[in-house]
């Protein structure tokens, strides 16, 4: 199987071309190319397919087979690999995505790609679309969550996946591998959660630990740093726009008045190879 290997932000994915490479059991794949000793070593696995409402089909598998409805940060990379490998010509492209059509455009300066910019779509706030147990009709801003015998403030919604955002005074405080699995599998959470640990350095600046739902803790998490500054905004910290600090590096996210979230950052191609199926 020809397959390339990405990062956005040290967020890493093997993306296959599924029009050329044909095998059956995507989440299988995803748990043996993913593991970083038996297999290629990546956070996810992302399989371009053709489709019929938008330039490309994208499916994205977590590294413990589960599949994702959208990935931020590969959506980045696969622009950039859908233009470099020639399958579009397009800088502009629309990716179909379990959580519908997302938009990436690669922006260009003096001839250089600069950044990638994605239109994430709307950010869906209330419980039934998170999705998060209570009242589907509710949002669940700054709500107290139970775990462990402490109790924590969240904010949840959903990037067309499920985020649990948390501010704290201190992200490096926080016991991320002991924390972020309770929370992931939260009884309040029926498809499980993603979980973002914030501070807010200023009004323009947040600091972001994740715990990523079936991949564990990773350097970066698009949906998650846009989800971060919903939260943000929701909660009185931020304005509409500001760059997220992850440890792979910073994304920038505006929340525009069209209520549709931004996302520009980087997307870097690492190497190509062939896996033997
Ligand atoms: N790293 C991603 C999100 C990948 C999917 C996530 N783990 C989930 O299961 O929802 C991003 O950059 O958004």
């Amino acid at each position: 199987m020809q397959f390339s290997k990405w990062h956005g932000l040290g967020n890493d994915f093997v993306i296959v071309n599924g029009m050329k490479e044909h095998f059956s059991d995507y989440r299988q794949q995803a748990l043996a190319v993913c593991d970083r000793n038996f297999g290629i070593g990546a956070d996810g696995l992302v399989i371009i397919l053709p489709s019929d409402i938008a330039d490309f089909k994208m499916r994205i598998f977590n590294s413990d087979g589960s599949e994702a409805d959208m990935c931020g940060n590969a959506t980045r990379c696969v622009a950039r690999y859908l233009y470099e490998t020639g399958l579009t010509a397009k800088t502009a492209m629309t990716l179909d995505t379990l959580a519908g059509i997302i938009k990436p455009e690669l922006i260009f300066e003096n001839g250089k790609l600069a950044t990638v910019k994605v239109d994430m779509g709307q950010p869906r706030l209330k419980r039934g679309e998170t999705p998060m147990a209570g009242n589907p009709e509710e949002h669940a801003i700054h709500v107290p969550l139970e775990v462990n015998g402490k109790t924590y403030f969240v904010t949840c919604l959903s990037m067309g996946n499920p985020h649990c955002v948390i501010f704290v005074d201190d992200v490096a405080t926080i016991d991320l591998p002991v924390i972020g699995p309770k929370i992931e599998t939260h009884s309040l959470f029926p498809k499980k959660t993603n979980v973002e640990f914030i501070q807010v350095i200023d009004a323009h600046t947040l600091r972001m630990r994740v715990w990523e739902r079936g991949a564990g803790i990773t350097k970066a998490c698009g949906t998650g740093a846009s989800a971060a500054l919903v939260a943000a905004v929701l909660n009185g910290h931020t304005g509409r726009k500001a760059t997220v600090k992850l440890d792979g590096g910073n994304l920038f996210i505006e929340w525009a008045d069209n209520n549709h979230i931004y996302k520009s950052g980087p997307a870097v191609e690492v190497f190509r190879g062939e896996y033997l199926l």
